[in-house]
């Protein structure tokens, strides 16, 4: 006889939820797409108009619904091998599946508790806590929604930083010796960096913190140092509210001037290859070190990369052991340590927008 396979613990949970951007599917969504995204977010018309171009340029599709299909294939085929047979559903902030269809479909087929996966990997206002809300907001239409559980933030877990080791190690082995790594993220308002995480600045330091592993990494590989910044890309808002700076071409300008051989472009913000990636990284950066005759290369995200897929399983299990009252390891890479599971009330509040009317404080 057979022993009965091994169970994997995913007690107390019933589902996994991957819970998205989403982005349109064809040039008739772009429009809505952008009204949802800047509903009372105070984007200017300009910026909008310029957004919508990049979609456009790209056949009015954004590649984040392929990916994010891609990914739950990945995430099913990893957790059957393991026999973890919890299903997994998804649903997004901004575009089909929405999160509120989705969550009915789960109370629906009668899920209590489920785990969700985030498609955004650092603290801050756009990453964590907005997703929470949307989280909150469609529990409250939803009779009977499910209780759901977000894991930690996991751009510090070695499955993360260790996929971002690789695709950098492979962007450097196409350019010159002694090339730089302009490591990249989207730029957020500096008010809100300064709020992110339990204890403000959690955007910043985070990716300072995966970044200096990731240089670590590669100078014990390889025994070389090399010029290492974070910039920015993706700058949005009103010109007069500051943002994180510099902006990645701004900064391809400088490595340029100071004789630079190459440079390999990391986006360590991103999970995926989405427009931010395609056309801030791949095209328009792209174009400014053609320009300036300075040799680029774009490091691959995680995508579907098995040390990325097979992390979030781990996090899944880890996470359902923690709610059973376990102690499972927490795979860690860097100086902050593991993130924590639940946010505080007060992590990475909402900035305040400006108001028409006075206001006493
Ligand atoms: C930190 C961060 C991430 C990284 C974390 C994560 O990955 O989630 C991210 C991801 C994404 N952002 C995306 C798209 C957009 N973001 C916008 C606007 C904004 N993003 C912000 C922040 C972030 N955004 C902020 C502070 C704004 C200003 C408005 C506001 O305060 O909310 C706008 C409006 C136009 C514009 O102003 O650019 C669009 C269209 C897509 C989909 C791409 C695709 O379709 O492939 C993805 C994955
Ligand atoms: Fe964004």
């Amino acid at each position: 006889m057979s022993p009965a396979p091994h169970p994997i613990g995913t007690a107390p949970y019933d589902a996994v939820l991957l819970l998205s951007f989403g982005g349109p599917e064809k040039p008739e969504d772009v429009l809505p797409f952008l009204q949802n995204v800047t509903r009372g977010r105070g984007i200017p018309d300009e910026r909008l108009k310029e957004v919508g171009e990049h979609y456009y340029s790209f056949g009015g599709k954004s590649p984040i619904n392929d990916q994010n299909r891609a990914l739950l294939g990945a995430l099913r085929a990893s957790f059957d091998e393991i026999g973890l047979d919890l299903p997994i559903y998804w649903g997004n902030r901004n575009w089909a599946p929405y999160l509120t269809d989705t969550m009915r479909e789960m109370a629906a087929d009668g899920v209590r508790r489920a785990v969700v996966i985030v498609t955004s990997a650092y603290p801050s206002y756009s990453g964590c806590r907005q997703y929470r809300e949307n989280l909150e907001d469609a529990a409250r239409e939803v009779p009977d929604a499910p209780r759901i559980d977000k894991l930690r933030h996991y751009a510090n877990h070695p499955g993360f930083v260790g996929s971002f080791v690789e695709s950098t190690a492979a962007a450097l082995s196409k350019l010159p010796a002694g090339s730089a790594i302009a490591y990249v993220t989207h730029s957020i308002p500096t008010a809100m960096n300064a709020t992110s995480g339990p204890d403000g600045n959690g955007y910043l330091d985070w990716h300072l913190d995966v970044a200096a592993e990731i240089t670590a990494e590669l100078e014990r590989r390889t025994g070389q140092a090399r010029r290492t910044d974070l910039v920015y890309c993706s700058r949005s808002g009103p010109p007069q509210v500051p943002w994180l700076e510099p902006d990645v071409n701004d900064h391809l300008e400088a490595l340029a001037a100071e004789g630079v051989p190459g440079v390999a472009v990391v986006p360590i913000g991103f999970v995926s290859d989405h427009m931010e990636v395609i056309y801030d990284l791949d095209t328009e950066a792209a174009k400014t070190a053609e320009k300036l005759g300075l040799p680029m290369a774009r490091a691959a995200t995680p995508g579907t990369d098995e040390k990325f897929v097979t992390m979030l399983r781990d996090l899944v299990v880890e996470r359902a052991a923690a709610e059973r009252g376990e102690q499972p390891a927490r795979p860690c890479a860097g100086k902050l340590g593991p993130a924590w599971d639940d946010c505080r009330h007060d992590c990475c509040p909402p900035l305040r927008r400006p108001t028409p009317a006075k206001e006493t404080a």
